[in-house]
């Protein structure tokens, strides 16, 4: 294992869901592991003062709800809560930022990292005041959280002003999906064999799913959420991404630059969805009462939060396509949604159907070979193939290749933001967007939004606990073609 220079972790949003639900776990949990060095610090900061003693109080109480009980060992917590101080900081006051230079001083040749776990509104306040107080060091390192902007032009000013403080391979923009170990065993996938690549294009490949479904509502988050719905939320980044992996070029190496060439060329080819093209090739919904699990959920627009004539989507599917020589032709159809029947993320590639049948009979629906890449709940490779059924006739039944990744490897599955976090720690930056990614993705997405913002209807109406408004179904029912539902 390779060791890691010491660190300092400046917390921005200390306090914060993300920071209590995902932060502070992935490290306590790379703690345990024994993968931080002895003096790796974190800095938690956050509006409302504290005394350290309440915070570890704070992020104790949350460990004790969210870890499991064999991993929240005491004597561990003791050794990781030495790591932990709380400095609290206006963000937007510059004068605030005095404690944290002083927790800061001494220690500008270590690798310091300002992880923005705040709301984007904050982020160029933050660097400004960073820079202000000279606490941007030659080895500082900033991580922005999503969403990065509302829409290009707020995506760009963001940007140029955080790149007038920061070089842009100091910054770390975080799409936690990419940091999910199957999205990464993809990458193997395609890469590391090469029986995938010559079947890999459109010759063999019917249309690819990447379907991104969650049981969840808007979780506490119906602010945020009604001003931003599933295209800006979901699709912008984490399904792009996901698509990105799926369609790109070989890489030359696993280097950041090579990749994200790579990944930006797919962004580029994507061929533009505006006016009525973009009404047509997509759907959205909003969910409405229904039951989830035999529980009973609330309709959105009866969500606290959520203002009472949103048109705000929580489900959108989109048929993409890519232009480009490998693609030309082949939908790629994107799904997400909330209140869905299921929580379930899952890649699905298609492949065509023999030019020429010789068999009479054949059992099963769809298409006979399909690769199925599970993100979750659970991780894992499925292959379809059509088989010979057991008797004496000559008959075709559907079997699969299973490959199960907790089964296979039997390591506990890590969460995403404990491999973003150490490779920011250790300074790979393959696994983060760049700049003109973040761009090329919002400028495919903006004109989908301005198509919604002119068309007179509403997003269409589902129940929740269902795949969705029938809409999706029919955009590839039209193609003949359906989502791919496992039993
Ligand atoms: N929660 C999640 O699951 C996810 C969140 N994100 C992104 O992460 C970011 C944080 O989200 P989340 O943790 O949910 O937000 P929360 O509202 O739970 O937390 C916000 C944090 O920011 C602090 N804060 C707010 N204003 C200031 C200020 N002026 N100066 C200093 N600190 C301030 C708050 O401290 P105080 O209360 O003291 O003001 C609090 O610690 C957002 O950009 C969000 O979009 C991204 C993906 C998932
Ligand atoms: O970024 C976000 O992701 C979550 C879904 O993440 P997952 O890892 O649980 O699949 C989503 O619920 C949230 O709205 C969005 O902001």
């Amino acid at each position: 294992m390779e060791q890691l220079s010491p660190f300092d972790i400046v917390l921005f949003g200390g306090t914060g869901d993300l920071s209590l639900r995902k932060l502070l776990p992935a490290l306590y949990r790379r703690h345990r592991a024994g993968q931080l060095p002895e003096d790796g610090r974190i800095i938690a900061t956050a509006r409302t003062p504290m005394s350290r003693e309440a915070f570890l109080d704070r992020v104790h109480d949350s460990y004790r709800e969210r870890l499991d009980a064999d991993e929240l060992n005491e004597t561990e917590w003791r050794r990781f809560a030495e790591r932990l101080a709380f400095v609290p900081v206006d963000a937007t006051d510059s004068h605030s930022y005095a404690q944290l230079a002083e927790a800061l001083a001494g220690r500008d040749g270590r690798c310091r990292v300002f992880y923005l776990a705040v709301a984007p509104g904050l982020f160029v306040d933050i660097c400004r005041n960073l820079q202000a107080n000279d606490l941007v060091t030659p080895r500082s390192r900033v991580v922005l959280e999503k969403p990065l902007g509302h829409d290009l032009a707020s995506a760009r000013a963001i940007s140029e002003q955080i790149g007038a403080i920061f070089p842009e391979e100091a910054i770390y923009r975080i799409d936690h999906y990419l940091g999910k170990e199957t999205v990464q065993n993809l990458i193997a996938l395609r890469f590391g064999n090469t029986l995938f690549e010559p079947l890999w294009r459109r010759e063999w490949v019917r249309d690819v799913q990447i379907s991104v479904a969650e049981q969840v509502g808007v979780a506490g988050r119906a602010g945020f959420y009604d001003r931003t719905g599933a295209l800006r939320d979901m699709v912008q980044n984490h399904l792009l991404q996901l698509l990105c992996i799926i369609a790109m070029e070989p890489p030359t190496s696993i280097e950041a630059d090579a990749v994200r060439d790579e990944k930006l060329k797919v962004l580029r080819a994507l061929t533009r969805l505006e006016g009525r093209s973009a009404l047509q090739n997509t759907v959205r919904g909003q969910y409405r009462a229904g039951a989830i699990g035999g529980q009973p959920v609330p309709g959105y627009l009866d969500e606290d939060g959520v203002d009472e004539d949103s048109r705000t989507e929580t489900f959108v599917a989109i048929k993409a396509e890519i232009a480009n020589w490998r693609w030309s032709g082949v939908p790629f159809y994107l799904r997400t949604g909330k209140r869905l029947q299921e929580r379930n993320a899952e890649i699905v590639v298609n492949f065509r159907e023999v030019p020429h049948s010789i068999f009479d009979v054949t059992y099963g629906t769809g298409l006979p070979n399909k690769l199925v890449i599970q993100l979750q709940p659970d991780e894992g490779l499925r292959l379809h193939l059509m088989a010979k059924a057991r008797g004496d006739q000559m008959r075709l039944r559907p079997a699969a290749l299973d490959l199960d990744f907790a089964e296979t490897f039997k390591q506990r599955q890590a969460d995403a933001y404990e491999r973003l976090l150490m490779d920011v720690l250790r300074g790979r930056l393959t696994l983060f967007m760049r700049r003109d990614e973040l761009y090329a993705a919002w400028e495919w997405i903006e004109p989908i939004l301005e198509a919604w913002n002119q068309a007179a209807d509403a997003p269409k109406p589902y129940t929740a606990g269902t795949w969705g408004p029938a809409a999706s179904s029919a955009l590839l029912g039209r193609e003949g073609a359906s989502w791919h539902e496992e039993a």
